[in-house]
Protein backbone atom coordinates (compact mmCIF):
# COMPACT_ATOMS: atom_id res chain seq x y z
CA UNK A 1 0.00 0.00 0.00
CA UNK A 2 1.29 3.32 -1.01
CA UNK A 3 1.03 6.04 1.70
CA UNK A 4 2.02 9.91 1.09
CA UNK A 5 2.94 13.03 3.27
CA UNK A 6 2.95 15.97 1.19
CA UNK A 7 4.49 18.88 2.95
CA UNK A 8 3.09 22.30 2.47
CA UNK A 9 4.53 25.68 2.99
CA UNK A 10 3.24 29.35 2.67
CA UNK A 11 2.83 29.52 -0.49
CA UNK A 12 1.37 26.04 -1.46
CA UNK A 13 -1.74 26.17 -3.43
CA UNK A 14 -3.32 23.53 -1.50
CA UNK A 15 -7.19 24.08 -2.82
CA UNK A 16 -5.87 24.14 -6.25
CA UNK A 17 -4.11 20.95 -5.28
CA UNK A 18 -6.99 19.55 -4.07
CA UNK A 19 -9.45 20.41 -7.01
CA UNK A 20 -7.36 18.88 -9.30
CA UNK A 21 -6.62 15.74 -7.82
CA UNK A 22 -10.77 14.94 -6.86
CA UNK A 23 -11.15 15.58 -11.01
CA UNK A 24 -8.39 13.11 -11.73
CA UNK A 25 -5.73 15.42 -12.67
CA UNK A 26 -3.17 14.38 -10.35
CA UNK A 27 0.59 15.05 -10.72
CA UNK A 28 1.89 11.18 -12.33
CA UNK A 29 3.25 9.96 -8.86
CA UNK A 30 -0.25 9.58 -8.03
CA UNK A 31 -1.48 8.06 -11.18
CA UNK A 32 -2.74 4.35 -9.58
CA UNK A 33 -5.42 6.86 -7.60
CA UNK A 34 -6.89 8.12 -11.07
CA UNK A 35 -10.25 5.82 -10.87
CA UNK A 36 -10.07 5.17 -7.25
CA UNK A 37 -12.50 6.15 -4.60
CA UNK A 38 -11.67 9.02 -2.76
CA UNK A 39 -12.81 11.21 0.10
CA UNK A 40 -11.48 14.18 1.80
CA UNK A 41 -10.89 14.40 5.45
CA UNK A 42 -10.40 18.28 6.07
CA UNK A 43 -12.20 21.08 7.92
CA UNK A 44 -13.95 21.91 4.84
CA UNK A 45 -15.87 18.17 4.28
CA UNK A 46 -17.03 19.43 7.92
CA UNK A 47 -18.20 22.58 6.59
CA UNK A 48 -20.09 20.76 3.80
CA UNK A 49 -21.41 18.39 6.26
CA UNK A 50 -23.01 20.72 8.76
CA UNK A 51 -24.13 23.10 6.56
CA UNK A 52 -26.11 19.87 4.57
CA UNK A 53 -27.39 18.72 8.08
CA UNK A 54 -28.64 22.53 8.63
CA UNK A 55 -29.70 22.76 5.10
CA UNK A 56 -31.92 19.38 5.08
CA UNK A 57 -32.65 18.93 8.44
CA UNK A 58 -30.91 15.78 8.40
CA UNK A 59 -28.38 13.46 10.63
CA UNK A 60 -25.45 12.63 8.20
CA UNK A 61 -23.28 12.81 11.42
CA UNK A 62 -25.46 14.31 14.21
CA UNK A 63 -26.44 11.37 16.69
CA UNK A 64 -29.98 11.89 18.31
CA UNK A 65 -27.83 13.21 21.56
CA UNK A 66 -25.80 16.10 19.68
CA UNK A 67 -25.66 17.64 16.74
CA UNK A 68 -22.16 17.61 14.86
CA UNK A 69 -22.20 21.62 14.93
CA UNK A 70 -22.12 21.62 18.82
CA UNK A 71 -19.22 19.04 18.93
CA UNK A 72 -15.80 19.90 20.08
CA UNK A 73 -13.07 20.07 17.48
CA UNK A 74 -11.64 16.59 18.30
CA UNK A 75 -15.38 15.52 18.77
CA UNK A 76 -15.98 16.65 15.43
CA UNK A 77 -12.76 15.00 13.66
CA UNK A 78 -13.41 11.66 15.32
CA UNK A 79 -16.59 11.28 14.10
CA UNK A 80 -15.82 12.77 10.44
CA UNK A 81 -12.94 10.05 10.01
CA UNK A 82 -15.55 7.73 11.72
CA UNK A 83 -18.15 8.15 8.81
CA UNK A 84 -15.28 8.63 5.84
CA UNK A 85 -14.37 5.03 6.49
CA UNK A 86 -17.51 3.50 6.84
CA UNK A 87 -17.65 4.75 2.99
CA UNK A 88 -14.73 2.00 2.28
CA UNK A 89 -12.82 4.35 0.01
CA UNK A 90 -9.72 3.18 -1.62
CA UNK A 91 -7.74 6.59 -0.60
CA UNK A 92 -8.59 9.39 2.25
CA UNK A 93 -6.71 12.94 1.77
CA UNK A 94 -6.05 14.01 5.17
CA UNK A 95 -5.87 17.88 5.29
CA UNK A 96 -3.47 18.60 8.19
CA UNK A 97 -5.46 16.00 10.18
CA UNK A 98 -3.74 17.04 13.64
CA UNK A 99 -4.48 20.70 13.68
CA UNK A 100 -6.68 21.63 16.57
CA UNK A 101 -6.27 18.20 18.40
CA UNK A 102 -4.95 17.33 21.93
CA UNK A 103 -2.03 14.73 21.89
CA UNK A 104 -3.75 12.25 23.72
CA UNK A 105 -6.03 12.41 20.32
CA UNK A 106 -3.48 13.12 17.72
CA UNK A 107 -2.44 9.57 19.18
CA UNK A 108 -5.47 8.37 18.86
CA UNK A 109 -5.67 9.38 15.54
CA UNK A 110 -2.42 8.23 14.42
CA UNK A 111 -3.73 4.68 15.73
CA UNK A 112 -6.87 4.53 14.16
CA UNK A 113 -4.97 5.04 10.58
CA UNK A 114 -2.71 2.96 11.37
CA UNK A 115 -5.22 0.84 11.49
CA UNK A 116 -7.01 0.77 8.28
CA UNK A 117 -3.61 1.36 6.67
CA UNK A 118 -3.18 -2.06 5.20
CA UNK A 119 -6.29 -1.57 2.69
CA UNK A 120 -7.00 2.30 2.77
CA UNK A 121 -4.29 4.56 0.95
CA UNK A 122 -3.62 7.81 2.95
CA UNK A 123 -2.43 11.04 1.58
CA UNK A 124 -1.51 13.34 4.22
CA UNK A 125 -1.21 16.80 3.48
CA UNK A 126 0.72 18.30 6.35
CA UNK A 127 2.06 21.93 7.00
CA UNK A 128 3.97 21.36 10.27
CA UNK A 129 7.03 18.80 10.01
CA UNK A 130 6.63 17.38 12.92
CA UNK A 131 2.63 16.06 11.79
CA UNK A 132 3.88 12.82 10.27
CA UNK A 133 2.34 8.90 10.23
CA UNK A 134 4.75 5.83 11.14
CA UNK A 135 3.61 3.80 8.21
CA UNK A 136 4.35 6.76 5.46
CA UNK A 137 6.63 5.45 2.47
CA UNK A 138 6.34 8.16 0.27
CA UNK A 139 7.37 12.29 0.98
CA UNK A 140 6.42 14.93 -1.27
CA UNK A 141 6.19 18.59 -1.12
CA UNK A 142 3.77 21.10 -2.78
CA UNK A 143 5.47 24.49 -3.99
CA UNK A 144 3.01 26.85 -5.39
CA UNK A 145 1.49 24.32 -8.26
CA UNK A 146 4.32 22.14 -8.40
CA UNK A 147 4.42 18.55 -7.10
CA UNK A 148 7.41 17.19 -6.62
CA UNK A 149 9.17 14.07 -4.28
CA UNK A 150 11.38 14.24 -1.45
CA UNK A 151 13.50 11.62 -0.22
CA UNK A 152 12.70 12.64 3.52
CA UNK A 153 11.47 15.33 5.59
CA UNK A 154 14.55 17.48 6.69
CA UNK A 155 13.93 18.54 10.36
CA UNK A 156 15.74 22.20 10.40
CA UNK A 157 15.22 24.15 13.77
CA UNK A 158 13.29 27.60 13.09
CA UNK A 159 15.73 30.38 13.29
CA UNK A 160 15.09 32.80 16.00
CA UNK A 161 12.52 35.26 14.60
CA UNK A 162 13.88 38.73 14.48
CA UNK A 163 11.00 39.73 12.39
CA UNK A 164 9.19 43.21 13.81
CA UNK A 165 11.38 44.21 15.97
CA UNK A 166 12.09 47.61 14.17
CA UNK A 167 8.85 49.17 14.42
CA UNK A 168 6.77 49.65 17.06
CA UNK A 169 2.91 48.79 17.28
CA UNK A 170 1.15 52.02 16.16
CA UNK A 171 -1.36 53.83 18.61
CA UNK A 172 -4.74 53.63 19.00
CA UNK A 173 -7.78 56.12 17.15
CA UNK A 174 -10.29 55.43 19.99
CA UNK A 175 -9.12 55.05 23.01
CA UNK A 176 -10.51 52.95 25.33
CA UNK A 177 -10.68 54.30 28.70
CA UNK A 178 -12.41 53.79 32.19
CA UNK A 179 -12.15 50.34 32.43
CA UNK A 180 -11.37 49.25 35.53
CA UNK A 181 -9.70 45.96 36.93
CA UNK A 182 -10.25 43.22 36.49
CA UNK A 183 -11.56 43.15 32.51
CA UNK A 184 -13.32 40.01 32.88
CA UNK A 185 -13.82 37.97 35.91
CA UNK A 186 -15.39 34.40 36.38
CA UNK A 187 -16.35 33.37 40.00
CA UNK A 188 -17.04 29.73 40.31
CA UNK A 189 -18.64 28.80 36.62
CA UNK A 190 -20.19 25.85 36.19
CA UNK A 191 -21.57 25.00 32.68
CA UNK A 192 -23.23 21.62 32.38
CA UNK A 193 -25.03 20.11 29.13
CA UNK A 194 -28.01 17.70 30.70
CA UNK A 195 -26.67 15.61 32.61
CA UNK A 196 -22.83 16.16 31.21
CA UNK A 197 -20.82 18.82 33.25
CA UNK A 198 -18.50 20.67 31.35
CA UNK A 199 -16.86 23.18 33.35
CA UNK A 200 -16.74 22.79 37.42
CA UNK A 201 -15.93 25.87 39.17
CA UNK A 202 -14.19 28.17 37.07
CA UNK A 203 -12.58 31.14 38.55
CA UNK A 204 -10.94 33.36 36.40
CA UNK A 205 -9.79 36.93 36.52
CA UNK A 206 -8.63 39.16 33.27
CA UNK A 207 -6.55 41.95 34.02
CA UNK A 208 -5.26 44.85 31.51
CA UNK A 209 -1.81 43.85 30.11
CA UNK A 210 -2.49 40.53 31.14
CA UNK A 211 -1.32 37.63 28.41
CA UNK A 212 -3.05 34.49 28.92
CA UNK A 213 -2.92 31.01 27.32
CA UNK A 214 -6.38 29.06 27.24
CA UNK A 215 -5.51 25.51 27.03
CA UNK A 216 -6.73 21.98 27.68
CA UNK A 217 -7.62 19.19 25.49
CA UNK A 218 -10.68 18.59 23.27
CA UNK A 219 -13.60 18.73 25.19
CA UNK A 220 -12.09 20.75 27.81
CA UNK A 221 -14.49 23.53 27.17
CA UNK A 222 -11.91 26.29 25.77
CA UNK A 223 -14.58 27.56 23.27
CA UNK A 224 -17.47 27.04 25.79
CA UNK A 225 -15.39 29.74 27.66
CA UNK A 226 -15.01 32.13 25.18
CA UNK A 227 -18.54 31.90 23.70
CA UNK A 228 -19.33 33.38 27.62
CA UNK A 229 -17.23 36.20 27.16
CA UNK A 230 -17.91 36.90 23.06
CA UNK A 231 -20.69 35.05 22.35
CA UNK A 232 -24.07 34.87 23.62
CA UNK A 233 -23.81 31.26 25.37
CA UNK A 234 -27.20 31.10 27.43
CA UNK A 235 -25.31 29.21 30.32
CA UNK A 236 -23.44 32.36 30.92
CA UNK A 237 -26.54 33.97 31.99
CA UNK A 238 -27.24 33.66 36.26
CA UNK A 239 -23.55 32.81 36.39
CA UNK A 240 -21.02 35.45 38.43
CA UNK A 241 -19.47 36.71 34.89
CA UNK A 242 -18.28 39.95 34.87
CA UNK A 243 -17.19 41.96 31.61
CA UNK A 244 -15.95 45.31 32.12
CA UNK A 245 -17.52 45.33 35.13
CA UNK A 246 -20.83 44.49 34.39
CA UNK A 247 -22.60 41.18 34.91
CA UNK A 248 -22.92 39.54 32.04
CA UNK A 249 -26.75 39.22 30.53
CA UNK A 250 -27.64 42.52 32.73
CA UNK A 251 -28.09 44.81 30.12
CA UNK A 252 -25.26 45.56 27.71
CA UNK A 253 -25.54 43.87 24.24
CA UNK A 254 -23.45 41.31 22.78
CA UNK A 255 -22.57 44.08 20.10
CA UNK A 256 -21.44 46.45 23.60
CA UNK A 257 -19.20 43.61 24.85
CA UNK A 258 -17.90 42.62 20.70
CA UNK A 259 -17.05 46.49 20.24
CA UNK A 260 -14.34 46.13 22.95
CA UNK A 261 -12.88 43.06 21.74
CA UNK A 262 -10.76 41.64 19.38
CA UNK A 263 -11.56 38.60 18.08
CA UNK A 264 -9.75 36.10 15.45
CA UNK A 265 -10.32 32.64 14.73
CA UNK A 266 -9.15 31.16 11.43
CA UNK A 267 -12.62 30.56 10.47
CA UNK A 268 -13.13 34.07 10.03
CA UNK A 269 -10.77 34.54 7.20
CA UNK A 270 -13.52 32.59 4.94
CA UNK A 271 -16.28 35.59 5.06
CA UNK A 272 -13.26 37.49 3.10
CA UNK A 273 -13.11 35.99 -0.22
CA UNK A 274 -14.45 38.87 -1.84
CA UNK A 275 -12.72 41.68 -3.81
CA UNK A 276 -10.62 43.13 -0.18
CA UNK A 277 -7.40 45.12 -0.74
CA UNK A 278 -5.18 44.30 2.38
CA UNK A 279 -5.18 47.65 3.11
CA UNK A 280 -9.02 48.10 3.16
CA UNK A 281 -8.85 44.65 5.30
CA UNK A 282 -7.19 46.30 8.26
CA UNK A 283 -9.13 49.56 8.00
CA UNK A 284 -12.22 47.65 8.20
CA UNK A 285 -10.59 46.70 11.66
CA UNK A 286 -11.17 49.80 13.07
CA UNK A 287 -14.90 49.81 12.15
CA UNK A 288 -15.18 46.17 12.78
CA UNK A 289 -17.03 45.84 9.43
CA UNK A 290 -16.67 43.07 6.83
CA UNK A 291 -16.62 45.55 3.74
CA UNK A 292 -16.18 49.10 3.68
CA UNK A 293 -18.86 51.27 4.14
CA UNK A 294 -17.32 54.85 4.29
CA UNK A 295 -14.66 56.57 2.83
CA UNK A 296 -11.95 56.23 5.26
CA UNK A 297 -10.34 59.29 7.00
CA UNK A 298 -7.08 60.02 6.65
CA UNK A 299 -6.00 59.31 10.44
CA UNK A 300 -7.35 56.23 9.98
CA UNK A 301 -5.32 55.81 6.69
CA UNK A 302 -2.16 56.73 8.16
CA UNK A 303 -2.63 54.13 11.32
CA UNK A 304 -3.13 51.66 9.09
CA UNK A 305 0.09 52.52 6.88
CA UNK A 306 1.98 52.82 10.25
CA UNK A 307 0.74 48.90 10.01
CA UNK A 308 1.53 47.71 6.91
CA UNK A 309 4.71 48.46 7.44
CA UNK A 310 4.97 46.74 10.60
CA UNK A 311 3.96 43.76 8.54
CA UNK A 312 6.17 44.42 5.78
CA UNK A 313 3.13 44.04 3.36
CA UNK A 314 2.74 47.83 2.40
CA UNK A 315 4.42 46.81 -1.26
CA UNK A 316 1.33 44.79 -1.42
CA UNK A 317 -1.22 47.28 0.19
CA UNK A 318 -3.54 47.27 -2.90
CA UNK A 319 -3.66 43.05 -3.73
CA UNK A 320 -6.53 41.64 -2.93
CA UNK A 321 -6.32 39.58 0.39
CA UNK A 322 -7.73 36.36 -0.89
CA UNK A 323 -4.64 36.27 -3.15
CA UNK A 324 -1.89 36.61 -0.21
CA UNK A 325 -1.00 32.88 1.05
CA UNK A 326 -2.20 31.65 4.04
CA UNK A 327 0.41 32.39 6.38
CA UNK A 328 0.29 36.43 5.02
CA UNK A 329 -3.29 36.36 5.30
CA UNK A 330 -3.18 35.33 9.08
CA UNK A 331 -0.77 38.19 10.24
CA UNK A 332 -3.34 40.76 8.20
CA UNK A 333 -6.35 39.04 10.61
CA UNK A 334 -4.63 38.60 13.51
CA UNK A 335 -3.43 42.12 12.87
CA UNK A 336 -6.75 43.69 12.22
CA UNK A 337 -8.48 42.28 15.24
CA UNK A 338 -5.37 44.54 17.40
CA UNK A 339 -5.62 47.73 14.64
CA UNK A 340 -8.02 49.00 17.38
CA UNK A 341 -6.24 48.33 20.25
CA UNK A 342 -9.08 46.94 22.22
CA UNK A 343 -9.13 46.07 25.66
CA UNK A 344 -8.89 42.61 25.06
CA UNK A 345 -7.86 40.38 22.23
CA UNK A 346 -9.02 37.15 21.88
CA UNK A 347 -7.18 34.71 19.49
CA UNK A 348 -8.90 31.09 18.91
CA UNK A 349 -6.15 29.03 17.47
CA UNK A 350 -4.55 31.20 15.40
CA UNK A 351 -1.94 28.78 14.07
CA UNK A 352 -4.07 26.18 12.99
CA UNK A 353 -3.31 24.78 9.91
CA UNK A 354 0.28 27.28 9.20
CA UNK A 355 3.53 25.60 8.39
CA UNK A 356 6.47 26.06 11.29
CA UNK A 357 7.81 28.91 9.71
CA UNK A 358 4.70 30.91 9.27
CA UNK A 359 3.53 30.15 12.88
CA UNK A 360 6.36 31.32 14.40
CA UNK A 361 5.82 34.58 12.63
CA UNK A 362 2.85 35.01 14.11
CA UNK A 363 3.50 34.21 17.47
CA UNK A 364 6.40 36.49 17.13
CA UNK A 365 3.77 39.28 16.63
CA UNK A 366 1.39 37.92 19.17
CA UNK A 367 4.47 38.49 22.16
CA UNK A 368 5.14 41.76 20.72
CA UNK A 369 1.40 42.55 21.19
CA UNK A 370 1.68 41.89 24.92
CA UNK A 371 5.07 43.42 25.23
CA UNK A 372 3.96 47.08 24.01
CA UNK A 373 0.42 47.42 24.47
CA UNK A 374 -1.76 47.52 27.07
CA UNK A 375 -4.53 44.58 25.93
CA UNK A 376 -4.94 41.70 27.93
CA UNK A 377 -4.72 38.77 25.34
CA UNK A 378 -5.92 35.39 25.47
CA UNK A 379 -4.33 33.08 23.00
CA UNK A 380 -6.31 29.80 22.92
CA UNK A 381 -4.03 26.83 21.72
CA UNK A 382 -3.60 22.99 22.93
CA UNK A 383 -0.45 23.07 21.06
CA UNK A 384 2.47 24.07 23.16
CA UNK A 385 2.85 26.90 20.69
CA UNK A 386 6.88 27.20 20.29
CA UNK A 387 8.08 30.87 21.38
CA UNK A 388 5.07 32.34 22.45
CA UNK A 389 5.34 34.05 26.17
CA UNK A 390 2.32 33.87 27.85
CA UNK A 391 2.55 35.08 31.26
CA UNK A 392 0.05 32.29 32.43
CA UNK A 393 -1.81 29.58 31.58
CA UNK A 394 -5.36 28.98 32.34
CA UNK A 395 -5.65 24.99 31.58
CA UNK A 396 -8.70 23.14 31.78
CA UNK A 397 -8.29 19.67 33.26
CA UNK A 398 -11.18 17.13 32.18
CA UNK A 399 -12.90 15.37 35.95
CA UNK A 400 -16.13 13.56 36.25
CA UNK A 401 -17.84 16.79 37.46
CA UNK A 402 -16.56 18.93 34.68
CA UNK A 403 -13.20 20.81 33.91
CA UNK A 404 -11.42 22.01 36.69
CA UNK A 405 -9.58 25.31 35.60
CA UNK A 406 -5.43 25.43 36.77
CA UNK A 407 -3.61 28.58 36.55
CA UNK A 408 -0.08 28.06 35.96
N1 LIG B 1 -24.91 22.74 22.62
C1 LIG B 1 -24.28 21.68 23.15
N2 LIG B 1 -24.95 20.58 23.50
C2 LIG B 1 -24.31 19.52 24.04
N3 LIG B 1 -22.98 19.48 24.29
C3 LIG B 1 -22.27 20.55 23.95
C4 LIG B 1 -22.86 21.71 23.37
N4 LIG B 1 -21.88 22.61 23.14
C5 LIG B 1 -20.73 22.04 23.57
N5 LIG B 1 -20.97 20.81 24.05
C6 LIG B 1 -19.97 19.88 24.62
O1 LIG B 1 -19.19 20.59 25.58
C7 LIG B 1 -17.86 20.04 25.61
C8 LIG B 1 -16.87 21.18 25.54
O2 LIG B 1 -16.85 21.67 24.21
P1 LIG B 1 -15.91 22.86 23.75
O3 LIG B 1 -16.18 23.05 22.30
O4 LIG B 1 -16.07 24.01 24.65
O5 LIG B 1 -14.47 22.19 23.97
P2 LIG B 1 -13.05 22.71 23.48
O6 LIG B 1 -12.14 22.64 24.66
O7 LIG B 1 -13.20 24.02 22.80
O8 LIG B 1 -12.66 21.56 22.48
P3 LIG B 1 -11.79 21.59 21.12
O9 LIG B 1 -10.38 21.85 21.48
O10 LIG B 1 -11.96 20.21 20.60
O11 LIG B 1 -12.42 22.62 20.24
C9 LIG B 1 -17.78 19.04 24.46
O12 LIG B 1 -17.88 17.73 24.95
C10 LIG B 1 -18.97 19.40 23.60
O13 LIG B 1 -19.47 18.27 22.92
Amino acid sequence: MNHWVIYLDNNSNKKGFLKNFQKGKMPINFLEFENKTGKLFSPFTLEKLIDEEDKHDKKIISTAHQSLESMSSGEQKRALLHHLLSKNPDYIILDNPFDNLDITFQAQLKDILKSHSSYISFILLASRKADTLSFINNYGKLDKDEFSVIKNIEFNENSSIEAFSQVSIPNAITTYSGFQNPLINFKNVNVAYGEIRILNNINWTINKGDFWQLSGTNGSGKSTILSMIFGDNPKAFGQDIYLFGNKKGSGESVWDIKNKIGYYAPAMTNKFNGRHSIENMLISGLTDSVGLYTIPTELQKRIVKQWLTLLDLHALKNAYFNTLSTGKQRLVMTARAMVKRPPILILDEPTAGMDDDSAALLVALVNKFSEETDTAIIFVSHRKEKGLKPKRILNLIPSENGSLGKII
